[in-house]
């Protein structure tokens, strides 16, 4: 990735100043509640006497929860190929038309790159490991593991998840990376590369082999409310078979993906009550996993720049590579 010399300053910001674009807020966004610090800017949306489930078919949640993941398929190599598709070949192609791979591309993002200094930023889960049913089961593979090791001795790497950092840590566990869990709102830096300290959201802390490090956390304030929402998450939903809740530091995710279909709206009206008592926190939509995260002016593509940012000095005077 190129570096960019006006990097956007990494600050918590207090939400009830934000307006709704910058804040990034899903058109999916509970209702708002009397009180509530959005009054004036929430989206209102007309309500009749509740039927159980209305609230969640009515605001798309539903929706975006079946078309939440690619659907699984077998790959059709040529888009062009004269053959029937069936409805799941459309959506296959369809989703990857939405969604190209890079590798389609290799070639010009080469080209690109040429004489720049390199940073890579990737995802974990679909990236790094393959999607499977059991989050804790998400395990890379060995060859994986010694890619990005070799990587990573090149240009400065970085994972970024919706995982919290200690997870995505314990799965991936090379030291030399950088690690921005939490959807970006907890980073952290290999120990000779720590992230910048001079910041109000920064703070000192040690690595899982005691080292001193910094880390960076602008959602700290909402630890309580989280741990909080993560504790009624798992007692609403533990009557939903197949549902599973993992608290993820700073956000919570409620899995479906082993929920049955006929109960998608159960498991998304449960999620979308206990939000209702939280205005200051927002769901969006992952890979059949509901999240439910702080309103804060903050995401994976911040911490992509606050990271460029921290990297600056360490890719202009070092041994990294340019290709
Ligand atoms: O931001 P990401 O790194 O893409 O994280 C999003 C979610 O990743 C994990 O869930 C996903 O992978 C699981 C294992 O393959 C799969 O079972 C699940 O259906 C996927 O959504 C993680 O467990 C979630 O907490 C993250 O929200």
């Amino acid at each position: 990735m190129e570096l960019k010399s006006n990097q956007a300053s990494p600050v918590l910001t207090d939400p009830a100043s934000l307006n709704k674009s910058k804040l990034g807020i899903h058109s999916r966004l509970p209702y708002s509640q009397p009180g509530a610090s959005f009054s004036g800017k929430c989206i209102a949306i007309p309500r009749k006497k509740p039927g159980k489930l209305d609230d969640v078919r009515s605001n798309g949640w539903l929706d975006a929860m079946k078309s939440s993941s690619p659907p699984r398929k077998k790959l059709i190599k040529d888009f062009n190929a004269d053959v029937g598709l069936d409805d799941f070949d459309i959506a296959y192609c369809s989703w990857m038309l939405k969604y190209p791979s890079a590798l389609k591309y290799f070639e010009k993002i080469m080209s690109e790159a040429k004489k720049k200094k390199i940073a890579i930023f990737s995802d974990y889960d679909g990236t790094l490991s393959p999607i499977v049913d059991d989050p804790d089961r998400a395990i890379m593979s060995d060859g994986m593991r010694s890619a990005v090791r070799n990587v990573a001795k090149y240009f400065p790497t970085a994972i970024i998840t919706g995982r919290s950092r200690d997870k995505v840590y314990d799965l991936v566990g090379l030291t030399e990376l950088y690690y921005a869990g939490s959807h970006g709102m907890d980073i952290m830096g290999p120990v000779d590369h720590t992230v910048s300290d001079d910041h109000p959201n920064s703070i000192k802390s040690t690595d899982q082999q005691g080292k001193e490090v910094n880390l960076f956390q602008p959602a700290r304030e909402f630890l309580p409310m989280i741990d909080e929402v993560f504790r009624t998450l798992v007692e609403n939903t533990k009557s939903i078979k197949g549902a599973k809740v993992e608290n993820h530091k700073f956000c919570v995710s409620v899995h479906y993906r082993n929920v049955d279909e006929k109960s998608w709206p159960t498991i998304a009206q449960c999620v979308h009550d206990v939000l209702k008592d939280y205005p200051r926190l927002r769901l969006t939509h992952g890979r059949k996993v509901l999240e439910v995260r702080p309103v804060i002016d903050w995401n994976k593509g911040k911490a992509v720049e606050f990271l460029l940012e921290s990297l600056g000095n360490i890719l202009y005077n070092n041994k990294h590579a340019t290709l």
